[in-house]
């Protein structure tokens, strides 16, 4: 690259005042608190759960402990930033490696009572059993009645929305509510446009988090598959507990099963098509060590690129998705979606509510539209955005 071409800055922890900086001195400390309080963990656990919480908003970054199955591949990761403040670390790979250790200081990895056990599980459970939960199956009924497209409108709005259901971003989250929204780039046209195209054909979904937003991403998938848009749908799920509520294949069949026993009809006989769709292999769920990697979509392994390539179309849900694919940097957010998402081996979309600093694909006159009401459009979760990369 010539040298006088400026580069888009990474994204860093280490601004105070910045959203990034928010996450390891704010949100933290809340997720550690909210985690040592569900669980009755002993006191090895409860003070290296401590100890990571010091480290990682005062210290330096330390590698995994040798005996850690994955820790030459953290040590190839993170060449060059062992040793320094954890705020140096692009964002990205910081955040990720903050939920690796997390893991490692709750010994889910570690052979003992705690091996295995989610430490967000008391969370991602206690949202699928709300109420909040009880009127989104509910609603399915009225969607019966309306015309095909009105439908799928709805369920891809359903979708795109539940992504504001993240409990990592609820922990300090001003807005809460869900009344407020704004669609800043709406392709959703164009997405259905490219599904009619290659109808018939293999749809990825890559999920983000459980909950009440998978249990809309499940009916869309039910719609896709029933209206014959796919062949067949790969859900691709996170191999291990990850930015607190992200989907595991536990929380899958813990959102199938609260579809199969939902008090209405519409919301049963979606969970019955999707059991039988997993029986046939017509739904398949799959997953990925390179889902919890700290690094952009465009270094994803060869073997995970073979299976997105030939896809009609690959969804990615949610906020990380999104700056795993487009690259954690402060874009200008008036820089084209394609030249940043075009990397990816298949036609992409994403669907995706802001909640942090990367924006790409906006026209110059919303961005100033949103920069004038003075509020932090681009991470309070009140602002989405659906963006396709189609197919050339
Ligand atoms: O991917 P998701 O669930 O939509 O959002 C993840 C998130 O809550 O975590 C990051 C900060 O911790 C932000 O990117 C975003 O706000």
């Amino acid at each position: 690259m010539p040298t006088n071409v400026p580069t888009t800055p990474v994204i860093r922890s280490n601004v105070p005042g910045s959203f990034a900086w928010g996450v390891f001195h704010e949100r933290h400390p809340k997720l550690i608190q909210q985690v040592l309080d569900a669980l009755p963990y002993g006191p090895a656990e409860r003070a290296a759960v401590e100890r990571l919480l010091t480290e990682s908003t005062t210290g330096v970054l330390e590698p995994l402990g040798a005996e850690a199955l994955d820790a030459a591949q953290w040590l190839e990761w993170g060449e060059g930033l062992w040793g320094k403040p954890w705020g140096e670390a692009p964002f990205l790979w910081a955040e990720s490696y903050f939920y690796r250790r997390l893991l490692d200081a709750i010994g889910y990895f570690r052979s003992g009572a705690w091996q295995g056990v989610d430490p967000f599980a008391p969370f991602k459970s206690a949202e699928l059993a709300g109420a909040a939960v009880d009127d989104e199956l509910a609603a399915l009924s009225k969607l019966d009645g309306l015309p095909e497209t009105r439908r799928a409108e709805a369920l891809l709005s359903s979708a795109l929305w539940g992504n504001r259901a993240d409990l990592g971003f609820q922990i300090t989250a001003e807005t809460g509510g869900t009344d407020a929204s704004d669609l800043v780039t709406d392709d959703s046209e164009l997405l259905w446009a490219e599904l009619v195209r290659a109808e018939g054909g293999r749809v990825c979904i890559v999920a983000d988090n459980a909950g009440r937003e998978l249990l809309p991403d499940l009916v869309l998938i039910d719609h896709l598959l029933a209206s014959g848009l796919a062949a067949q749908v790969v859900l691709y799920v996170k191999p291990q507990p990850y930015y607190v509520s992200d989907a595991t294949m536990a929380d899958v069949l813990a959102a199938v099963e609260r579809l199969r026993t939902a008090p209405t009809e519409a919301a049963k006989a979606v969970g019955e098509r999707l059991w039988h769709a997993l029986n046939i292999g017509v739904l398949v769920v799959r997953t990925h060590p390179f889902f919890c990697a700290p690094l952009p979509f465009h270094d994803m392994p060869t073997d995970l690129r073979a299976e997105f390539t030939g896809a009609a179309m690959t969804i990615l849900k949610g906020d990380l998705n999104y700056r795993r694919l487009v690259g954690d940097q402060l874009w200008a957010p008036t820089t084209s979606f394609t030249e940043t998402a075009g990397h990816f081996p298949s036609p992409v979309a994403a669907l995706r509510t802001l909640k942090s600093d990367v924006i790409v694909g906006v026209d110059a006159a919303t961005v100033a539209r949103l920069d004038s009401t003075g509020t932090p459009w681009r991470t309070d979760g009140r602002h989405a955005v659906i963006q396709v990369h189609p197919r050339a």
